[in-house]
């Protein structure tokens, strides 16, 4: 759409007292990437076949599929040309934007995300050198996803109840999906998409059950894609956001597959049915660890786009005046609007660079795995487990907050608002749920508390529990390292008052895993523990804004750094121009609903009903 940019966000541009291309770069990781980044932003969005002239809204669940699917394959054509071409992407999972375009290209969900991002990185992780041959081939037939959750199990993956039962005569698995309960139900593009899987199931050898592994089964005929005999799969129906990833159901009836079909890396099982134990048995938990890991970054960069949407949204729209006799002002003017919008900016940077961190974190501690130092990973796992818990919960809300600001017109689905809200808030629940997550990281605290409390040597990182136990916690003191100083004082008194609470359970009676579930509310929830008093929180709460004041004439600058195109910020009311009522009309104009002057339904409905006496 042609035509001037708005007079307000021309103005806020002006005011900008930082080099934005500069935050750019910092955001990118570096100006290498932000030039990649841009190379195959404009290569992808040269191609035509890749946008829409309907909106998506208008298309029903089936057509939304099939658009997604044709739109899925151009871009994995896209991505093979360019591992093999002048633009190199070596590792798709390092967290920059270099992958956002797909978010306005779907607009929704990849309907091969799982393929490319859980599939693929499941079997380069999990699978011998011999396997990874066989099946990373590039011009591969299959398309697969990760299947892991059932009807009846998601968080408790142990009581997953999908058996793989070993034939010693056949050299063979059988899978078998033993009652309703044991349906395998979510995977993404399991529905229509996929001929292949990695299925988590229960492997039994002579009797004997060996836990959780992960295997390969075809499902459906590579040529025709009908599912081959013994496996019931289908789609599961609409859903909250996610509806272009066609999740689906699977069931096995003794459904064989060759015992070379086990990922085989870490741990094995010979032809004779020998079991060859990992050297860790939470190793086949690798790659919810790494998609968890990968998360923050994605979350961060979800944020980035509300904030964007909002804070250009809240330039341009001008609404009340602050003194009756005045203009009215832009509601970015409105402090309370900067205290919904700025905190979203903020969280976005902390969360990339925490994703970052983490991402690196990721990186070490697989490359002791591969020396067979497995020392890292409980630590590494309970902070995943936390991260991924509280960016998501975090990015939710915030996109939410976000739409919220925008008023009634955040509630359009033109504003895309609402469908970032759905994809935010859908990674509270998948990859671990919020709450069980965050008890994983509550039981390795309370470990460290027991240590402490017990006064045995503690890890470094854990000093502060002994600090806090001896009182050695310094008095509130109003600075960056104070507030740290203050959130590990919170940490360890919250953890000593759900160990205590645990203690008080056990010694009136109670088993381990009761006393542990009535403590769980503790567990999970935080509260002040520090030794801040009313005056310093007065303090905060005025230093907190006066930095409003001082990002204002910053916003706009700040979310333009984030340098999201708008053809992936898919906005009416985000677009870098700020012509927001003219997209919105423009919108309005493509609804199907303003084809006919006068709905058939008038004639049909209406008029019989409110011309009835006067026929
Ligand atoms: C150019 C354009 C191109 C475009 C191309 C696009 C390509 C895109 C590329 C990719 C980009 C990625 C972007 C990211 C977006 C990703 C979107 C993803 C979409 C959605 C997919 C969703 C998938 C799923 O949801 S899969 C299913 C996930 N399920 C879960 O997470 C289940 C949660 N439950 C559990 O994990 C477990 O049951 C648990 C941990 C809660 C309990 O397990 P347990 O066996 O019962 O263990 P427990 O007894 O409690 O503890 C024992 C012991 O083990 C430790 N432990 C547990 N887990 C682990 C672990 N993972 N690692 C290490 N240790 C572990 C635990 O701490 C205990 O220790 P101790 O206390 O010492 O005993
Ligand atoms: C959009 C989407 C995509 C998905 N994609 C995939 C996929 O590709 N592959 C796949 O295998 N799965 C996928 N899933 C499934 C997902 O991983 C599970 O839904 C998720 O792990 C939560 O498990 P659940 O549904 O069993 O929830 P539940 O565990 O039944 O949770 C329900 C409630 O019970 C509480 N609860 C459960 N256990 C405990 C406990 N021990 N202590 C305290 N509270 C507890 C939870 O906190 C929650 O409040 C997807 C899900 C969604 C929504």
């Amino acid at each position: 759409m042609g035509g001037r940019v708005n007079e307000d966000l021309i103005k806020e541009r002006r005011k900008c007292t930082f080099d934005i291309k500069e935050l750019t770069h910092i955001i990118d990781c570096g100006e290498e990437n932000t030039i990649k980044r841009k190379q195959i932003d404009n290569y992808i969005l040269n191609i035509k076949e890749l946008w829409d002239d309907v909106p998506e809204e208008y298309l029903s669940h089936k057509e939304r599929y099939e658009n997604a699917i044709k739109k899925a394959f151009i871009v994995l054509k896209v991505l093979r040309q360019l591992h093999t071409g002048n633009i190199q992407i070596t590792d798709h999972r390092t967290p920059t934007n270099v992958y956002s375009i797909q978010d306005g290209i779907f607009r929704n969900v990849n309907p091969l995300l799982i393929h490319i991002g859980l599939f693929w990185s499941t079997i380069a992780a999990q699978a011998s050198t011999e396997q990874q041959a066989e099946w990373l081939q590039p011009d591969s037939s299959m398309i697969g996803t990760y299947v892991q959750t059932e009807l009846g199990h998601g968080s408790f993956i142990r009581g997953i109840e999908t058996t793989a039962t070993y034939d010693s005569t056949t050299d063979e698995f059988i899978l078998h999906t033993p009652r309703l309960s044991a349906y395998k139900w979510w995977p993404g593009g399991l529905g229509n998409t996929a001929n292949a899987c990695l299925v988590m199931a229960q492997l039994y050898i002579n009797g004997t059950c060996h836990g959780l592994h992960i295997f390969l089964a075809q499902i459906r005929d590579f040529d025709t894609h009908k599912p081959l005999p013994g496996i019931k799969v289908g789609e599961i129906g609409p859903k909250m956001g996610f509806n272009t990833a066609d999740n689906g159901f699977l069931g096995f009836d003794n459904h064989r597959i060759p015992r070379t079909n086990m990922l085989m890396k870490n741990v094995q099982v010979l032809r004779d049915g020998t079991y060859v134990k990992p050297k860790h048995d939470k190793l086949t938990y690798g790659s919810m660890l790494l998609t968890r890991v990968t998360l923050i970054s994605d979350l961060a960069y979800q944020l980035s786009k509300a904030a964007t949407i909002a804070v250009r949204y809240s330039a341009v729209r001008r609404q009340s005046p602050i003194k009756s006799n005045e203009p009215e002002r832009q509601i970015l003017d409105f402090v309370s609007q900067q205290h919904k919008l700025f905190i979203t900016i903020a969280s976005s940077h902390v969360y990339r660079v925490v994703g970052l961190w983490m991402w690196n974190s990721h990186k070490r501690v697989t490359a002791d795995i591969h020396e067979g130092n497995m020392g890292q990973l409980p630590e590494l796992h309970a902070l995943a487990c936390c991260l991924k818990a509280i960016s998501s919960r975090d990015a939710s809300a915030l996109v939410e907050q976000c739409r919220l600001a925008c008023g009634g017109h955040g509630y359009m689905m033109a504003s895309n608002l609402p469908q970032i809200y759905a994809y935010t808030t859908a990674a509270v629940t998948y990859e671990g749920e919020y709450t069980v997550l965050l008890l994983q990281t509550a039981r390795y605290l309370v470990k460290f508390w027991r240590l402490a409390a017990e006064h045995k040597p503690l890890p470094q990182n854990f000093a502060y529990f002994e600090d806090y136990i001896k009182k050695n916690f310094e008095q509130w003191r109003n600075s960056p390292e104070g507030i740290i100083e203050g959130f590990k004082a919170i940490v360890a008194g919250k953890t000593k008052a759900a160990y205590d609470t645990l203690q008080c359970n056990l010694r009136n009676g109670r088993e381990f895993e009761e006393a542990w579930n009535m403590a769980s509310v503790q567990l999970t929830n935080a509260s002040e523990y520090s030794t801040i008093s009313r005056n310093d929180i007065e303090a905060l709460q005025s230093r907190y804004e006066e930095l409003l004041a001082l990002i204002r004439p910053n916003a706009v600058g700040l979310v333009d750094a984030f340098d999201i195109r708008d053809e992936v910020l898919c906005s009416t009311l985000g677009a870098y121009d700020g012509r927001v009522y003219e997209r919105m009309m423009e919108e309005a104009s493509k609804s199907p609903l303003n084809e006919d002057v006068v709905n058939e339904s008038f004639h049909k409905y209406i008029r019989p009903v409110t011309m009835k006496n006067k026929l």
